[in-house]
Parts: C-alpha cells; sequence; structure tokens
C-alpha cells in the first residue's frame, strides 16, 4: 500500500486530521498510536506516558499526557474552551494570517454543536463534538458562592465562555454529552473507522522519522520501516519536538550534546515551550456543602484587571470539589492560574534512544515579573475566597493563611513549593514566518528545511493561547486539514 499520509499520534489533534484528511477515498491514510486503543474503564493512569518536567528552582514532578488513542483529551477534564479571539489576531500578526481569528472562527464553528447556542455567527450547530455547560440551577452551593464573590469583586459575569474575547466568570463549557467524555476519538476517529483508505495501529511508538537527502521517507516504528509521501507529527507538547529531535531536526549543538546525528539544524525545536502555571487555594467544606458525586468544575473565569497589573485577561480561577488526587477527604479548592506567562521552557535529549527520557523544563517563574503576576493573582483570589459567600461553606482553608498569603517572602515560598503545571502545554516546534529563524514550521505546517514533513498540535503554537487548550488542539486539527486539503 503506498501511503499518502503518514499520521504520527492518534491524539487530539491526531484523530481529527486523520478522520479529515481521509474523506477523500483516493488518499491512504495511516494513523500510528503509541498507546492502546483504551479501555472506558481503565483509569486514567493507566494512559499516561510518566513524563518528568522541572516546574520551579529545580523542582522535579510528574507532567501528565494521555498515551491512548484520543489522547491527552482522553485522561482530560473535559474542559472545552476557546482562547480568545485576540490571541488569534496575535498569531496572524506574526506574519501568518492563515491562522488569524476570522479563519480559525470558521474552523472552531465547524468541529461543534454547541448545544446551548446552536448555529450562530460564533458557535456551530452541526460540527461532531457536542459542547455543553452546566445549568445554573444545578451548581453546587461552593460554585454559586464563588460566583457570587467573583462578581463581588468587580469581574462580571459571562454567561458565554467561548465568545470572541469573552472574559469574567461563567458556565465552564465541556466536550461531553451528559456525562460521556466525547474525545476526538469518539467524535471524529470512530465515524472514519470503515473506510477503506484509513489503517489504524495502536501499541506502535515511532521511534523516529527517517530523513533521506532532506526528505522524510517515513518512519521507524518498532523495528520497522513504515514508508509514506508525507509525515505529519501530531504527538502533542512535548513529544512531537521529541520526535523531530530523535530524528535528528533541530538545536545542532543540542543534538550532538546528546549523540544524534544532525539531519536539520532548526534551532526552534524544543524552544518556546510555553504553559501556565497554577496554584491552588485548598479549604474543607462545612459539612453537606459538597453532594456526594458532585461534578468536579461547573465554571471556570478568565480574569482581567487584577490589582497590579495591566489588563490582559490573564488570570484563570477555577474551583474544583472532590477529593484532592490520593486523598480520600472532600475538598474544595479555588486553582489560580496565570494564562499569559512571559517564562518559556526548554525540551532537550538525554540520549539518542527512545529510552532515553526527555529533560523537560517549563521554566516556570523565570521571566521577570511572573511570580508577581502569581503573587497579585493569589493574593487576589485568597481576598475572593474571604468574601462572606464563599467563607460560609468553608469549614477551615488548608495551609494557607493571612499571614503566608500577605509576606512576599513567605508567598513565593508557598508558590515554589506548590507550583504545578496546568497541562495546557504549547509550543516546542512553534510556527513563524520564513524570516524568523525560531521557527519549526511555516503557516502551511510544513517543517522547514525537510520536505515531507509537517507538524499539526499544540506544538506549533506560536503564542499564548489564554484557555485551557483542548478545544484549540481539535480546532488545530480540523484547521491544518482544510490548509493540506486546499
Ligand atoms: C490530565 C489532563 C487534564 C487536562 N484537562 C484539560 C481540560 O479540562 N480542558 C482542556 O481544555 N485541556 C485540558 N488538558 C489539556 C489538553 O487535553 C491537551 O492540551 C490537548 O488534548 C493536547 O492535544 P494534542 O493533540 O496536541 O496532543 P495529545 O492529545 O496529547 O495527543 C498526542 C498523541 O500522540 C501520541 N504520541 C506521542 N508520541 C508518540 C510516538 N512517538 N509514537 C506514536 N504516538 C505518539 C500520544 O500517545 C497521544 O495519543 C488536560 C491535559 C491532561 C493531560
Amino acid at each position: 500500500m503506498d501511503i499518502d499520509y503518514l499520521i504520527v499520534g492518534a491524539g487530539t489533534a491526531g484523530c481529527v486530521l486523520a478522520s479529515r484528511l481521509s474523506e477523500d477515498s483516493a488518499r491512504q491514510v495511516v494513523l500510528l498510536e503509541a498507546g492502546p486503543e483504551g479501555d472506558e474503564c481503565a483509569g486514567d493512569a493507566e494512559y499516561d506516558w510518566g513524563l518528568r518536567a522541572t516546574v520551579t528552582a529545580g523542582r522535579v514532578d510528574g507532567l501528565a499526557r494521555g498515551k491512548v488513542v484520543g489522547g491527552s483529551a482522553r485522561v482530560n477534564g473535559m474542559g472545552a474552551v476557546r482562547a480568545p479571539a485576540r490571541d488569534y489576531h496575535a498569531w496572524a500578526a506574526l506574519g501568518l494570517p492563515a491562522w488569524g481569528w476570522d479563519r480559525v472562527l470558521e474552523s472552531y464553528r465547524r468541529i461543534e454543536t454547541d448545544l446551548e447556542y446552536g448555529d450562530q455567527p460564533h458557535h456551530g450547530g452541526s460540527g461532531p463534538v457536542p459542547i455543553t455547560r452546566r445549568p445554573r440551577e444545578q451548581w453546587i452551593a461552593p460554585v454559586s458562592a464563588l460566583v457570587e464573590a467573583v462578581q463581588a469583586a468587580g469581574h462580571r459575569y459571562c454567561p458565554g465562555m467561548n465568545a470572541p474575547d469573552a472574559s469574567g466568570i461563567g458556565p465552564y463549557p465541556h466536550n461531553r454529552r451528559g456525562t460521556a467524555r466525547m474525545p476526538t476519538s469518539l467524535t471524529h476517529l470512530a465515524p472514519a473507522r470503515s473506510r477503506q483508505n484509513l489503517t489504524v495501529r495502536a501499541d506502535l511508538p515511532v521511534e523516529r522519522v527517517v530523513v533521506r537527502d532532506g526528505r522524510a521517507t517515513g518512519v521507524l516504528a518498532g523495528g520497522e520501516f513504515i514508508a509514506a509521501r508525507e509525515v505529519i507529527l501530531c504527538a502533542g507538547t512535548p513529544l512531537s519536538a521529541v520526535l523531530l529531535l530523535r530524528s535528528g531536526i533541530g538545536p545542532a549543538g543540542d543534538l550532538r550534546e546528546a549523540g544524534v546525528a544532525v539531519v536539520a539544524d532548526l534551532p526552534g525545536v524544543g524552544r518556546n515551550l510555553y504553559d501556565q502555571p497554577g496554584a491552588v487555594i485548598p479549604a474543607l467544606p462545612v459539612h453537606g456543602a459538597v453532594p456526594e458525586g458532585a461534578p468536579m468544575t461547573e465554571v471556570i473565569a478568565r480574569l482581567a484587571a487584577i490589582p497590579g497589573h495591566q489588563r490582559d485577561d490573564g488570570f484563570y480561577l477555577c474551583p474544583f470539589a472532590g477529593p484532592p488526587p490520593g486523598g480520600t477527604e472532600t475538598m474544595i479548592t479555588i486553582m489560580v492560574g496565570d494564562l499569559n506567562p512571559a517564562s518559556r521552557g526548554t525540551i532537550t535529549l538525554t540520549g539518542p534512544s527512545p529510552g532515553d527520557p526527555p529533560r523537560i523544563d517549563l521554566g516556570y517563574y523565570t521571566a521577570p515579573g511572573d511570580l508577581g503576576r502569581m503573587r497579585a493573582a493569589y493574593r487576589h483570589a485568597w481576598s475572593i475566597a474571604q468574601h462572606e459567600a464563599y467563607a460560609r461553606i468553608v469549614d477551615r482553608f488548608y495551609g494557607v493563611s493571612d499571614e503566608l498569603v500577605a509576606s512576599d517572602e513567605s508567598l513565593n515560598g508557598l508558590l515554589h513549593a506548590m507550583t504545578f503545571s496546568r497541562l495546557a502545554l504549547l509550543g516546542g516546534a512553534a510556527m513563524g514566518p520564513s524570516d524568523d529563524a525560531s521557527a519549526v514550521v511555516g503557516e502551511d505546517c510544513r517543517v522547514r528545511g525537510v520536505d515531507g514533513l509537517r507538524g499539526v498540535d499544540l506544538s506549533i503554537v506560536p503564542v499564548v493561547l489564554r484557555a485551557p487548550t483542548a478545544l484549540d488542539a481539535i480546532m488545530i486539527g480540523e484547521h491544518a486539514a482544510t490548509l493540506i486539503t486546499a
């Protein structure tokens, strides 16, 4: 069989791309996935890559990434919030107009059926991904209390967080049908599986892309060479960058240091990695405030005008209810995140073989101002948590106090010890115009300096996306398909 498109990674973007490219029966499409097909009954931990990353100042923590058909959206929180339009304006302003808001909006609309809004100028009514929100009358007490407290702090209530440039606090859009998760392995891949021109192979980790005379000719997977006219990496951040590096495509110095022969010297591979640092305000609720089996998250906030900072819609708040990971006691937590950090991280190899773990440094708080932004966000969230509506449902806060939050030194200590990844990783193989030496892919997702190779997932994102990112990954699969088949 002559393969036209060999897609590496049956994740959030990869399943969309495989489905869209195989719509034309003249194209032979093969989709390879390192993880298994997956079983709905299995725990998420079974489908994790077990990656580790440096979080802050040398502290290393686990970095969850889905290793299963469906990818990270198979194990995620089902949040489906678009990045603001202005993030895509910024993408276009880099000299990449095909990724501007007006263009990607059509792709966002095509992927979704918004069960509350339906077919509207900014929402889709007939796409495969159902988007829904829990009605206000079903919110549990801590959620209603937080919304009241956030509004009392001067932020607005926003019923439609997927409207362009939505800001404030409002119902959290989810990609689910009832309580059933709807990853793209179900919405896009499952209906396409019966096509004769689409082959899906799970449990087959790709070791590297094979490049001959400047052209990708296929991949090595499980010791087998699989030839294709074009290889498309959809392994996500950070693993698409890892695959490029292992294939000899990356900064020449880094590659030599890791013992990998240089195929193409691309300085931007493994750079421009960014993610949203998160921290929590944990509390024990008063008895009965969180009914058994209550949903974990029902609202989300993207807030501007935090005291001490310019207006940038950069702060995220989200209430969670339920036992913390590994715990049994029900807690309520307010998650605080910086959606717009300036810090950037790196991905490098520790050795040439697939068994050598990548070295991932998230670089949190390394850019001037980021730690101060997070302190301001945390203090703002703490003041919201003191509002009488929220305080009414709190029995006691856990490990946080007025004194701790008031002192820069103590709060820095808490943030350095507590900060975790919000798992909204972007970049590592970022897009850029032809005069940008750090660009890894061009507007058409083609990898610079290597023919027959593209990247289509969140690793190509060259700007901050102030969103939890899963919906953006689905959109990227859809949008890239329109560009590839145009
Ligand atoms: C635990 C968790 C919770 C999250 N919660 C939310 C949330 O509530 N809302 C939200 O918006 N976002 C959330 N996210 C983030 C979001 O799910 C991801 O950003 C998004 O799904 C990534 O899409 P992707 O297509 O870029 O990569 P992925 O979906 O990760 O897909 C990459 C695929 O490539 C495969 N792969 C990698 N390397 C290879 C290889 N060498 N060979 C073959 N296959 C390979 C992987 O196994 C995977 O299936 C969460 C993420 C995690 C991990």
